[in-house]
Parts: C-alpha cells; structure tokens; sequence
C-alpha cells in the first residue's frame, strides 16, 4: 500500500496528474510516497542505446530534432525508472537560437567562433523569441504526452556559466577573462548578464508552456567565485530568471563547488538547492536557509565496486534524513564511464530504502 501525501505548493502551470508526484512533492517541501530520484546528465554517453540513436548525427543537430529529442529524453526513463526526465538538449543551444556561432566538440565542449568581449559584441545577443526554438515546443509537448505520470525537468544554463563559454571562447579552468570583465568593465558586465538573463528565462519559459513540470538552472560554474562576487555580479541576474518562473513550477538550482554559496544560491528564490559532492547533506541543509536538498552522490562512487556503491548512497540518505526534503541525484553529471546497470540499482536502492512501504 502506498500512502500518498498531498504536496503542500499547488504549481498553477503543472498538470493536475504530476502535482502529487514524488519530485514535486519533495521539491514543496512535503512528504513523497518515496524520495525522487534522477541523474544529471542521465542521458548520453553512458547508454548505448544514447550512441546508437547519435550515430553519425552532430550534438546541436540533435537538439534540434524533436523525433531525437524524445526517444533520448526517455531513454533513461525507461531503463532506469526515475522519477523525472531531463529534457535532452544543450545550455547553448538558446545563444546558437539567437545566432552565436558556436558549436559542441564531442570531448571538449561548446566553442564559440567569435568571443564576447566588448559594448559592440554584445549586440550580438539579441532575445529569444519562442519561433527560434520552435523544435523545443515541439519535442516537450511530444515528450509530455509519452512520459504519463513521470515530470519532465527543463533547464537552461544560468548567465554566469553561459558568459564563462562567450567570454573565454570555449571551456576553461580559470575563467580568468570572464572574473577581469567583470571586475574591470562592471558596467559592460552587467550589459551581458542582463541579456543573458533574457535569454535564459525565456528559454525556460519556452519548456514550461509546453508542459515542463519543474526547472533546474545550472549556475554550474559559481563555485569559481567568492560570496562576495557572487552576490554582487551573479546572484540578482540568477534571480531574475528563477523570478520569470515564479509559483509556475518548482525550481532546482545547482552549481559545482558551491560549498561556500549555498545561502546565496538558496536566497536567488529557487526551491530546491543542488548539492555537489563536496559537502554532506546535513552540513548543507544548515548552509541553505532549510530547503530541501537534491543530490549529492559522487558521480566517481557509481565506478567503484557495488558494496561501496551500496554504502555511499545509504550515507547520503543518512545524511538526508532531516532535511524537508530530498532529491537524490549525483553531485554532478553522470560519467561516461559508468555502468547503466549500477545506475538502475542505485534508483532501485533510493526507492526501496525510502518508500512508504519499505521496512
Ligand atoms: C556546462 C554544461 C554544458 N551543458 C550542460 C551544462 C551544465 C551541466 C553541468 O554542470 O555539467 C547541461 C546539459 N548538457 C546536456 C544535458 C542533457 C540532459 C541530461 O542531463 O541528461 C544537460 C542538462 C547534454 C549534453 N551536452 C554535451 C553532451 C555530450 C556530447 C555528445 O555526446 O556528443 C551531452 C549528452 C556536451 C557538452 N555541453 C557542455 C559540456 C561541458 C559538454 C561536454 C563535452 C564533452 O565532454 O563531450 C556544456
């Protein structure tokens, strides 16, 4: 017998049927029938049937074919039973929408032909409007219809993580042009957070009309940052997007090493807050103005032997069992090396540990 508890936050744009569900339940702050459980980065290179549908077919091609965008968006659903999707396609897929030369180099990474750098660049980042991305239209509404009772999580990059790619050109470690930017040119940088901000609530919005039941924006590169940069020259553009989608749907943020932001990120509006690896749960869960919490499982864990698996995530609900709520996910991407079946067992694991009925 499954006892269900309402969820405490009605979300005006969710469909009735996916209000309850366990994702948005835990993401209200209520009691799920089990805790949530998805990956980041559930889709791609880790299932053969990922590369098989990829075959011979570029990355930015793909996002924008909705037949693919489906099949690749459920696949994950299907062989590891999780309790959300993640709606396949890219961070930079909204800026090549708005005509940004760039493209994703398998191994490496968006790369972007023409950097952005000064007043005049920037013109070059116009708004999105929903037209430019009328295959994301297309491939949610199908996805919606084919997923049933399972939420389909949409995303967009956040502007500071988008502005390290423009900025720098490509993937980089330091992010040393994109911190002098925006030391050195405050105001140029507030220039390109802001359309950057457009940009990405739009793209938002574009999943969330066409039937997305919650978001997660990846503020993933933050963690480069101290609190003080962070909440002058990033958090209030973070904001603004979560803000577009306020009361609409839940809302996740994330970033990679973000042990020292968690109060700030959580302060940007987001319901959920994203955990990385580097911090337990019940140390975050104080960090983070007492949200519920999503993660935090080194993606690392999941290569080693399955009693270490087995032990580590036991530790994470551990660690998770005060909180006001859970949803379990890796502390960053899956790897490409790991084993699907050890990610099936891991979902059946979180399920069977948590579930009204398990003893
Ligand atoms: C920084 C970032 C990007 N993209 C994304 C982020 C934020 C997440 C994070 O913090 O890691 C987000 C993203 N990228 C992709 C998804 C799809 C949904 C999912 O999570 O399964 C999501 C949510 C597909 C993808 N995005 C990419 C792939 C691999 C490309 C391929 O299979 O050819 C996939 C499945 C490419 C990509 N795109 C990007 C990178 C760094 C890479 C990796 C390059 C590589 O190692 O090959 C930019």
């Amino acid at each position: 017998m499954t006892v269900r508890t309402a969820a405490p936050v009605r979300w005006t744009a969710v469909q009735e049927h996916l209000q309850d569900s366990p994702l948005l339940v835990a993401a209200g702050g209520g009691r799920p029938e089990r805790t949530p459980v998805w990956f980041m980065r559930q889709a791609g290179r880790s299932l053969p049937e990922y590369l098989a549908v990829r075959e011979g077919v570029p990355m930015l091609e793909s996002c924008a074919r909705p037949d693919l965008v489906t099949e690749i968006t459920l696949q994950p659903v299907r062989r590891y039973g999780v309790d959300a999707a993640i709606f396949y396609s890219d961070i930079v897929v909204p800026l090549k929408a708005v005509g940004v030369d760039l493209d994703i180099k398998p191994g490496v990474g968006p790369v972007i032909a023409d950097p952005v750098r000064t007043a005049a660049d920037l013109q070059r980042l116009r708004p999105l409007e929903p037209g430019d991305v009328a295959y994301v239209t297309e491939a949610v509404r199908s996805l919606v219809g084919e997923l049933g009772s399972t939420p389909l999580i949409g995303f967009a990059g956040a502007p500071f993580t988008l502005a390290t790619y423009l900025v720098e050109g490509g993937p980089s470690k330091e992010h040393a042009r994109t911190k002098a930017l925006m030391l050195g040119e405050p105001e140029l940088w507030a220039g390109l957070m802001s359309r950057l901000a457009a940009i990405s609530a739009a793209f938002l919005r574009v999943q969330v009309d066409a039937g997305a039941s919650a978001v997660q924006l990846f503020d993933s590169w933050a963690g480069v940052l101290p609190r003080r940069l962070y909440e002058e020259h990033v958090a209030p553009w973070s904001a603004q997007v979560l803000g577009a989608l306020e009361g609409r749907v839940p809302r996740i943020t994330f970033g990679v090493g973000t042990g020292e932001l968690l109060g700030s990120m959580a302060a940007t509006g987001a319901e959920v807050v994203g955990v990385d690896f580097r911090v337990p749960l019940d140390e975050a869960a104080r960090r983070a103005a007492g949200k519920p919490l999503q993660g935090n499982l080194d993606p690392a864990v999941l290569l080693a032997p399955w009693p270490v698996v087995e032990r580590e995530v036991l530790r994470v609900l551990d660690e998770a069992r005060d909180l006001p709520g859970h949803v379990f996910n890796l502390g960053h991407g899956v790897l490409p090396a790991s084993d699907p079946d050890v990610l099936r067992r891991v979902v059946e694991l979180v399920h069977e540990r948590t579930g009204t009925t398990a003893g």
